[in-house]
Formats: C-alpha cells, structure tokens, sequence
C-alpha cells in the first residue's frame, strides 16, 4: 500500500486552545474529531500544502507554523504519514467551508474528544508542553 502524506495543523489560538473539525461521515475515519489538513499534492511541500488545505478547509490565513512532530500509521484500510505543525500565528475567523463543524477545544479538555487512532500521540504532546 503506498502510504499517504497529510500535511496537518495544530492551530492554537491565545486561550490555550485549539482548532478541531468533525470528519464528514462519509471519509476515511468519518464521524472523529481532527485537526484540519489534508493530502499532501504532487510538486507542492507539505507547508505549502497546510497553507493550502487550511485556506481551503477552514478559511484561515497561516502565518506562522513549527514542526510539532511526525507519525506513521497504519490504519487497516490506509497507511498514513502525518506531518504536523503547530500553527501560532494565522488570520481569519475560523468556520467549517466544507459544512463541517468546528469548534476551539481546551488543550486539557482534548481527551473528551473521539480522534482517529493515529492522533493519540499528538494529544500526548500537546498536553505535555
Ligand atoms: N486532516 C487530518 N487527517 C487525518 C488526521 N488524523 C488522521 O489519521 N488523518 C488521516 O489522514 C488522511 C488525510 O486526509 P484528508 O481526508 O484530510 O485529505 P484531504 O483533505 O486531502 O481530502 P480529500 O481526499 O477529500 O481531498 C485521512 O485518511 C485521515 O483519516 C487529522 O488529525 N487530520
Ligand atoms: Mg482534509
């Protein structure tokens, strides 16, 4: 199976909290929370790719990311690989432009969110930092 690189952002606001969109159901792991991204497209890198899906996804202007950290994974119908940044300075109000619902999550309060089982250890982090 070839493995799919997603570009994906952790978008945290001043409040300590961050951006969560709801996978429409009909997608590879529908129905979760997760943190907006997607596809990462032939002869683009993967921040042009996060500008991109988060312009696209979102409607937020990125303006500033760091790497957060990579993971691998291995869904039984999909192998991924996430390349995710942590996206401290962007412009915009954030609203689903897919219909899909999004909402700013307390960093402490993420684990009362259902996310696909690759996130795991990006909530890990993201509540040890
Ligand atoms: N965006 C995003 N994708 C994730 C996360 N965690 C995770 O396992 N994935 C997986 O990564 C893949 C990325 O996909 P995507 O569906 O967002 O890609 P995309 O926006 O380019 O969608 P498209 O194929 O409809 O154009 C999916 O298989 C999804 O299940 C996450 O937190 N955010
Ligand atoms: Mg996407």
């Amino acid at each position: 199976m070839k493995r799919i690189h997603v570009a994906v952002g952790v978008v945290l606001n001043n409040q300590n909290q961050v951006l969560l969109a709801k996978r429409p159901s009909h997608l590879h792991q529908g129905g979760k929370w997760e943190f907006p991204g997607g596809k990462v497209e032939s002869g683009e890198t993967s921040s042009q790719a996060l500008i991109r899906e988060l312009r696209e996804e979102v409607n937020l202007i990125v303006i500033a990311t760091s790497p957060l950290m990579t993971i691998s994974h291995d869904y039984p119908d999909k192998e991924v690989f996430l390349d995710i940044h942590t996206v401290n300075g962007f412009s915009g109000l954030a609203e689903g432009l897919e219909g899909q619902q999004v909402l700013w999550a307390n960093v402490d309060k993420l684990r009362e969110y259902d996310f696909p089982e690759a996130n795991t250890p990006i909530i890990d982090k993201l509540q040890s930092l």
